[in-house]
């Protein structure tokens, strides 16, 4: 695809210029070693190293313009050198640019929050697929136009990325997108220049503190969200998190909220909540849902307001939303022969492993043992490690703890520091086996009939990643193969 220089810096401010921005461009990139003849080379400053260190070696590789914070000591005549303040903010607007801004061209929805994302989005791309639209889904587990799948890496895609799937999207004829927008993706400018429709925010708890080192920043980022979001777009907030109306504070869009403990515009009263689903009064009817779990009452909430924001019918949506299932590894249900109930899902946060636990608590018919198999990731925030420890044996008879994807940590270390949040009266319950496999195949031993093991924090993965290797995993699989072995 091509594109003149100046029309891809159409909303970028600029510091200064040297060169033609008549040039041509024929690619745009971030990456020094994805460039190709007449590409843009955008130099951003990275959490391990700087874009603008790579510049000559772009030029090398034939860019043909060069974006960036400051300029090099020796210019090159073969480049036009473009300074601006921050490249990951021209980034955004540059990708939109190139794409021929397809956010616009889209009812794009957008969600945030530290829990429910995923599950509020692929909800809302399977209802509006049900009510006949073409519809695009960017989401942790995967990407999705229409049925069809692309791989995804990341829970918010890069500038580039994401702006070439929605443009993709818009030459399937989809007339409606619904993406995860992760706190990283704010702070990092993936969503600049992106016309969102409407913005979701689900609640906000413990997590990525590595990343943005305070909560009142984690705070922040997500509410810049809101900041930035246009007078046309609706805002739709969960009125029961404390920090709901605090994301609206400051929006254009017009505000609206769903609750189940107070007044919101999106009103729902749970009726029941069982292991095969919940009820819940919403839009004026009593309505069953395949969903699980308080807290998925909360996604539906979220789920219903946002297509009546879009001019649903109240009645057409409770009908289908009825009948959907929960995202993959979302409180999966894997259950043995001899009646065992193995639960895999994604909860990777303290705030997510209390509401599966306690939902599991809050399940339980007798005096079944709830058996929970956790880890936390490596490289990832620390000051979570305890905290999930705790909760797994306040919420469990027994609890093993285990590795999630050790990255480039000692699986050990991590377990270490996780035990630092066991009380030594819980110590007799809990048992460390680092590797993962090990631990399922424990906890399926110690499991009587009718008892139920949580396996938790991995959800949909299908691989462990152990020093930049990724090794086929997948939770599900080894419950069912350790259940169908046990039972021969
Ligand atoms: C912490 C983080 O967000 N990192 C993301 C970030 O990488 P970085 O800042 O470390 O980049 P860097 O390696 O320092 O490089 C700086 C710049 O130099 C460039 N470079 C580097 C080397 C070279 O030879 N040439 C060159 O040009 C790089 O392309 C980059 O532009 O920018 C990269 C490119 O977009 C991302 O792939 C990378 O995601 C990493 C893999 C990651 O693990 N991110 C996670 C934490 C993440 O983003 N998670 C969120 C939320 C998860 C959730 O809660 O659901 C997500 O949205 O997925
Ligand atoms: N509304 C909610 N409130 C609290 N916990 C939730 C909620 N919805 C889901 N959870 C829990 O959080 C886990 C992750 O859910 P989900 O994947 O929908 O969140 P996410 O925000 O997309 O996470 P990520 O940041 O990793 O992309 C679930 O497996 C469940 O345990
Ligand atoms: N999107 C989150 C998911 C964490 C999932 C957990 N399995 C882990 O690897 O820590 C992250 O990248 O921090
Ligand atoms: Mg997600």
């Amino acid at each position: 695809m091509k594109a003149l220089l100046k029309d891809l810096l159409y909303k970028v401010s600029l510091l200064s210029v040297k060169g033609d921005t008549s040039v041509q461009i024929s690619n745009i990139c971030f990456d020094s070693r994805a460039v190709q003849l007449d590409s843009l080379f955008i130099a951003v400053k990275g959490t391990q190293t700087d874009g603008h260190a790579y510049i000559d070696k772009a030029i090398d590789s034939g860019a043909a313009a060069i974006v960036c914070e400051q300029m090099p000591d020796k210019l090159r005549d073969e480049a036009v050198y473009v300074q601006v303040s921050d490249s990951a903010q021209a980034l955004g607007w540059i990708a939109a640019n190139y794409y021929g801004n397809p956010s616009a061209k889209l009812k794009l929805v957008g969600v945030t929050g530290t829990n429910g994302k995923t599950t509020t989005v692929t909800l809302l791309h399977k209802l509006f697929r049900k009510l006949g639209y073409n519809t695009g889904l960017l989401s942790t587990v995967q990407n999705q136009i229409n049925e069809t799948v692309i791989p995804s890496t990341h829970t918010t895609p890069d500038a580039i990325q994401l702006n070439k799937l929605l443009d993709d999207m818009v030459k399937a004829g989809c007339t409606h997108a619904f993406m995860e927008v992760s706190s990283h993706a704010v702070v990092q400018h993936r969503v600049t220049g992106i016309s969102f429709t409407g913005a979701i925010f689900t609640n906000i708890t413990h997590d990525h503190l590595d990343f943005h080192k305070t909560f009142d920043n984690y705070i922040r980022a997500k509410k810049k969200f809101f900041d930035d979001l246009p007078s046309s777009a609706f805002a739709l907030v969960n009125l029961d998190d404390k920090r709901g109306l605090v994301m609206m504070q400051n929006t254009l869009a017009s505000r609206n909220t769903f609750s189940l403990q107070s007044m919101g515009n999106f009103k729902g009263k749970l009726i029941a909540n069982t292991l095969h689903g919940l009820q819940m009064e919403i839009g004026g009817k009593e309505v069953w849902f395949k969903l699980i779990g308080n807290f998925n009452a909360y996604n539906l909430l979220g789920v219903y307001g946002t297509a009546i924001l879009l001019g649903e019918e109240s009645e057409e949506v409770l009908m289908e939303l009825s009948n959907l299932y929960a995202a993959p590894g979302r409180f999966e249900q894997v259950v043995s022969p001899n009646g065992i109930t193995g639960i895999v899902d994604y909860a990777h946060t303290p705030d997510a492993l209390e509401n599966v636990l306690s939902t599991i608590q809050s399940l339980r018919e007798g005096n079944e043992q709830v058996i929970t198999v956790v880890g936390c990731g490596g490289n990832r925030d620390a000051t979570k490690r305890p905290l999930m420890a705790e909760i797994a044996c306040k919420f469990s008879d027994v609890v093993i703890l285990t590795s999630d994807n050790p990255r480039n940590e000692d699986p050990m270390d991590i377990l270490d520091q996780m035990m630092q949040g066991v009380k030594i009266t819980d110590r007799k319950k809990v048992q460390v086996i680092a590797d993962r496999k090990e631990a399922i195949t424990k906890a399926c031993q110690l499991a009587k009939s009718r008892d139920i093991i949580l396996v938790a924090g991995k959800g949909h993965e299908t691989y462990q990643e152990i020093k930049g290797v990724k090794h086929p995993f997948d939770d599900r699989q080894v419950l069912q193969s350790i259940f169908t072995v046990k039972t021969h």
